[in-house]
């Protein structure tokens, strides 16, 4: 049965936001998990942009399309607020990190990061990260049963000690850090979400009083010698007015950060990874594109110059993160009553910006289930029919930092791999697709891997 979220104020001309809320607490939340696009869609149908119903103990509004996500994300009257939303996933383990912070004090780290992710530091950082890419890929066994999604997130977790941390490890430590970092991440998505010894909410709270220990530790001597590391990068980060990080600023900002990197960009690769291996006139034309541009450079790695001409992989990029966005939808409380679309919306209400499905709804892109690169060529632009259709950084004061970092590391991965491997899957082969937190294939990806 419909039901309203809360009357309008009287005279106001706003609309409630119907909704079906279901059993309080619970409502949709399996369904949501299980077949997100699909119920969006349902959705959009029965009510249109804006419903309500319970979703993961909240009451929760599903605003779709991208004039509500620019409506949300860009946040005009400041009613939307990042942190008490994002604290009920992730804030035990990532308290403090940037996106957790809001309106005026955000405002005032975000300046201060900016300085870590300048154009001469994100080239310092892909020069630091080139040798370990190599390095990595170079020593994949070449079989069938390759594990696509496992190897790559080794991968970036390996190069976050050089490129992030910029700290010597011998074996050990690299292992026990690492650990570390996966149970404060997966933490976050735990289903019992209090402190029961041995189960997950209790590893991630231990593994964040390592990694706080193990950047304390770190922190002298970062500041002391600098680096090409983010680490260093957020320890000298000075704003032209002679704003800096705290210590504990550093250390909050460093534990979320490599979270932020490490997932989103594995995801990002994997699903670039599934695409090819389905579609092999792509993996052919971006490893000719590949091989072309090494020729003309006259060596087989890239500098920070070098990637605009991956045209190719760009697009397949662009697609892959519209078909699959890695954070698939962003959450916002309610600080004060507002209106979206005309909607009331009251205070206290989880506002939720569904970016997965957003990029799938067939009101705003051409056949949105099919794999299609050519969509971002440059006469066909599909993402230009709103500067919100296609958002998998997010967008407003909160949109990712790291953006730039993300294709950077990406693009060199995938033009490191192109020159070594051919690979593919059986002609029916889908993923089984993960949805109930970031996205992460079941199985894995088991793709044949041949050396070419
Ligand atoms: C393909 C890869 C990536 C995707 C899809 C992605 C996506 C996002 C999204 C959607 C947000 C906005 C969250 C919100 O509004 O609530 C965000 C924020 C953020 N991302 Fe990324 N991200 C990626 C890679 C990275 C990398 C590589 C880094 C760091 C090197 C990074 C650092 C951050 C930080 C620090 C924030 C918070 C910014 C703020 O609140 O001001 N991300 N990211």
């Amino acid at each position: 049965m419909t039901s309203v979220l809360a009357p309008p104020p009287e005279g106001s001309g706003l609309k409630a936001v119907p909704g079906v809320p279901g059993i309080p607490y619970v409502g949709n939340t399996l369904s949501v998990m299980r077949d997100p696009i699909g119920m969006a869609r349902r959705r959009y149908e029965e009510y249109g942009p804006i419903a309500w119903g319970w979703l993961l103990g909240m009451r929760t509004c599903t605003v779709q399309g991208p004039e509500a996500a620019e409506a949300v994300l860009v946040n005009r009257d400041k009613a939307f607020a990042n942190g008490p939303a994002w604290s009920y996933f992730i804030g035990p383990f990532f308290h403090r990190g940037i996106m957790l912070l809001d309106f005026e004090e955000h405002l005032h780290h975000r300046r201060i990061m900016q300085q870590a992710f300048t154009r001469p530091r994100l080239q310092a950082y892909m020069e630091a990260m080139a040798p370990g890419i190599v390095r990595g890929v170079e020593a994949w066994d070449a079989r069938s049963g390759f594990k696509v999604y496992d190897h790559v997130k080794q991968l970036t977790l390996d190069l976050a000690t050089d490129v992030f941390m910029g700290v010597e490890l011998d074996r050990a430590e690299a292992d026990r850090v690492n650990g570390a970092f996966i149970d404060a991440v997966r933490a976050g998505t735990a289903y019992v979400r209090f402190n029961v010894r041995g189960l997950r909410w209790n590893k991630g709270l231990r593994a964040r009083r390592e990694l706080e220990a193990f950047f304390y530790q770190h922190l002298p001597a970062k500041r002391r010698d600098g680096g090409d590391d983010l680490f260093a990068a957020l320890c000298e980060a000075e704003t032209d007015d002679g704003q800096r990080f705290t210590d504990e600023d550093v250390v909050n900002h460093m534990i979320f950060a490599l979270m932020a990197a490490h997932d989103t960009t594995t995801i990002t690769l994997t699903t670039m990874a599934y695409y090819l291996a389905k579609y092999p006139e792509w993996q052919e034309r971006l490893r000719d594109e590949t091989f072309a541009l090494a020729e003309r450079l006259g060596r087989p790695s890239l500098e920070y110059a070098d990637l605009d001409a991956l045209t190719g992989i760009d697009m397949v990029m662009k697609e892959s993160l519209r078909m699959v966005p890695p954070v698939p939808a962003l959450p916002r409380r309610v600080v004060k009553d507002t209106s979206i679309l005309g909607y009331h919306i009251p205070a206290g209400t989880t506002v939720v910006v569904p970016m997965l499905s957003n990029h799938h709804m067939s009101q705003w892109w051409k056949d949105p289930d099919t794999f299609d690169p050519e969509r971002f060529s440059p006469d066909r632009r599909e993402d230009k029919v709103h500067k919100y259709a296609w958002s998998p950084f997010g967008g407003g004061a909160h949109k990712c930092i790291g953006m730039y970092f993300a294709g950077m590391q990406v693009k060199t991965i995938l033009h490191q791999v192109l020159q070594r491997y051919r690979w593919g899957v059986p002609a029916r082969y889908e993923w089984p697709l993960d949805t109930t937190s970031l996205p992460s294939p079941k199985d894995g990806l088991p793709v044949r891997l041949d050396r070419l």
